[in-house]
């Protein structure tokens, strides 16, 4: 296999393990036969009660079809809100694994177009908080979350209409707000989230099962933590709200739920009779993909699950590990291009302040690693674009490019080490979906820029552009894309990359610096 198979195969592997079925299987067993219990992650819930399921976010059409497939005649009842069209799209595409089947138990609801709330997900937010109000100290709520959640559980408090919420929503957004930003103030604005559905099922017991889409798995941020204590005041909101300078222009009625509002946040509340359990994230899938990358023969590392910030500056640090790879395989020692590179890396990760990324410790784990291995790392997370041009494109297709430039640039400098080593950068969406593109994401090696150009294609222009998608559709008519089709499944974005060093590496002249 070549290293764009083996890249393709280790990003399927991620992706796989963070499917709903396999996510819910491992999640939830049903255990006994006279007194049954559901077991969720060891801890064991007789099933005496009544069961009960709601959920609401893009992958949850899938998780609740697994779900109801293990749970069986014990499901009493359930509500799910999902994206519009998605029963039709999974239908076209052949995933019956992931739709309900006929006469399921479950009422399936639309909405959120182009996730944004809207009438059909305010009416599947207030049957599933019907539900949850009509719930006793007998029975148990079932919860499934995944990203996109916060849209499909609109439930403004009165007087804030939802109008206003959807306008504030996206004015914050488009200012630039970070999701953690804009859940902290959609918190405060909501009777659902930031623990409400939890607070409104007591006294039954609630099992919230959750795919996380966000860095770091933050049970208060994903889909805006309807069964999680807020960590988030009514100060923080209002902090926010002038950062974005959106203090002076809030409707009345935000105005008016703001100033009622409790100053603490309801972490003081008690959640004991609930019980969050993340079921599947980027960490997961970086861990599935290590493990088979380890089959294959890679020497392994996982950078980060959470590597976030610019995409420009995000780039720049993969192109300079993958050269500091390339002088590991290619040279006998490191020397001072070694410590050079190892000190740009050092600054960048300093820079974008990845959470939890510790680059001396990774740095001296590539020093444990035998020499002339083929190697593979790992590292997940979302990066931003700021747009700038007006093409198509998306932040993995966005970033496959640049870092093909960087690496095509570098050639210059590392020329020697570059040569001795064959190369492959992969990055893609776990849902399938990169931005309003039919890829998940593209790949790149120190060639591509180089090869693209003898076609008359330079990626400095579309990257101006932000054309990404149009460089690769065009480019050896679309080879370089990664094409999967909608996954199911979300837990942002995944890179992978691929070093071998190359037969010709032993002929090469070794560059000792
Ligand atoms: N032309 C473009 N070039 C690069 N990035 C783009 C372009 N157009 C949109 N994007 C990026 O795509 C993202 C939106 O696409 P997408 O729907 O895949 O992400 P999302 O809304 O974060 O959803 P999810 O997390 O479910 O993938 C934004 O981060 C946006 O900056
Ligand atoms: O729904 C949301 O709030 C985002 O997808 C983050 O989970």
């Amino acid at each position: 296999m070549s290293l764009r198979e083996h890249a393709l195969s280790l990003f399927r592997s991620a992706v796989g393990t963070v499917r709903p079925a396999p996510m819910l299987k491992r999640a939830l067993k049903l255990q006994g036969e006279g007194c049954p219990e559901l077991l969720v992650s060891s801890r064991a819930f007789p099933l005496k009660r009544d069961l009960y399921l709601v959920g609401f976010g893009k992958a949850v059409l899938g998780m609740a079809a697994a779900a109801e497939e293990i749970l069986g005649d014990h499901l009493v009842r359930g509500i799910i809100n999902v994206p519009l069209g998605i029963q039709e799209s999974l239908q076209r595409a052949g995933m019956q694994e992931m739709l309900l089947k006929p006469h399921s138990r479950i009422q399936v609801i639309e909405g959120a177009k182009n996730n944004l709330p809207d009438p059909e997900a305010l009416r599947g937010a207030s049957a599933i908080r019907e539900l949850a109000e009509g719930l006793t100290a007998d029975d148990l709520l079932l919860v499934l979350i995944s990203g996109g959640g916060s849209a499909l559980l609109p439930a403004p408090i009165p007087p804030i209409l939802l109008e206003e919420k959807e306008k504030l929503t996206k004015m914050l957004a488009s200012r630039g707000a970070a999701i953690q930003e804009l859940n902290a103030v959609r918190k405060i604005l909501s009777l659902l989230k930031g623990g409400g559905l939890a607070r409104l099922a007591y006294p039954a017991q609630v099992v919230s099962l959750i795919l996380s889409d966000v860095i770091g798995d933050p049970l208060d941020i994903i889909a805006s933590g309807p069964t999680a204590a807020s960590s988030h005041s009514v100060q923080d909101c209002l902090q926010i709200l002038a950062k974005y300078n959106l203090l002076h222009s809030l409707p009345s009625s935000v105005e008016a739920v703001l100033s009622s509002s409790p100053t603490k946040p309801a972490a003081a509340e008690d959640y004991s009779h609930v019980c969050n359990v993340i079921i599947g994230s980027n960490t997961l899938a970086l861990a599935e993909a290590k493990r088979h990358a380890e089959s294959l023969g890679y020497v392994t590392l996982v950078l980060s699950a959470a590597v976030c910030g610019d995409v420009g500056r995000v780039a720049v640090l993969y192109c300079q590990l993958i050269c500091l790879l390339c002088l590991r395989l290619a040279s006998l020692g490191e020397g001072p291009r070694g410590s050079e590179l190892k000190g740009n890396l050092l600054q960048l990760a300093a820079e974008l302040d990845i959470p939890g990324l510790n680059m001396a410790e990774f740095l001296q784990a590539l020093q444990g690693m035998g020499p002339r291995k083929p190697v593979c790392v790992l590292a997940g997370g979302e990066t931003t674009v700021q747009l700038q041009g007006t093409g198509k494109g998306g932040r993995n297709q966005e970033l496959a490019l640049r870092v093909g430039l960087g690496l095509h640039r570098a050639r210059g400098v590392e020329a020697s080490n570059l040569g001795r080593c064959d190369v492959v950068f992969l990055s893609g969406g776990t849902d399938g979906q990169d931005g309003p593109t039919d890829a998940a994401g593209a790949f790149c090696s120190p060639e591509l820029v180089a090869e693209a150009l003898q076609e008359g294609l330079d990626a400095e222009t579309f990257l101006s552009n932000n054309d990404s998608y149009a460089f690769f559709s065009h480019f050896q008519h679309g080879r370089h894309l990664l094409v999967t089709g909608l996954t199911g499944t979300n837990v942002m974005d995944i890179q992978v990359i691929l070093i071998r060093a190359t037969d010709r590496s032993r002929e090469l002249p070794l560059q000792i610096f």
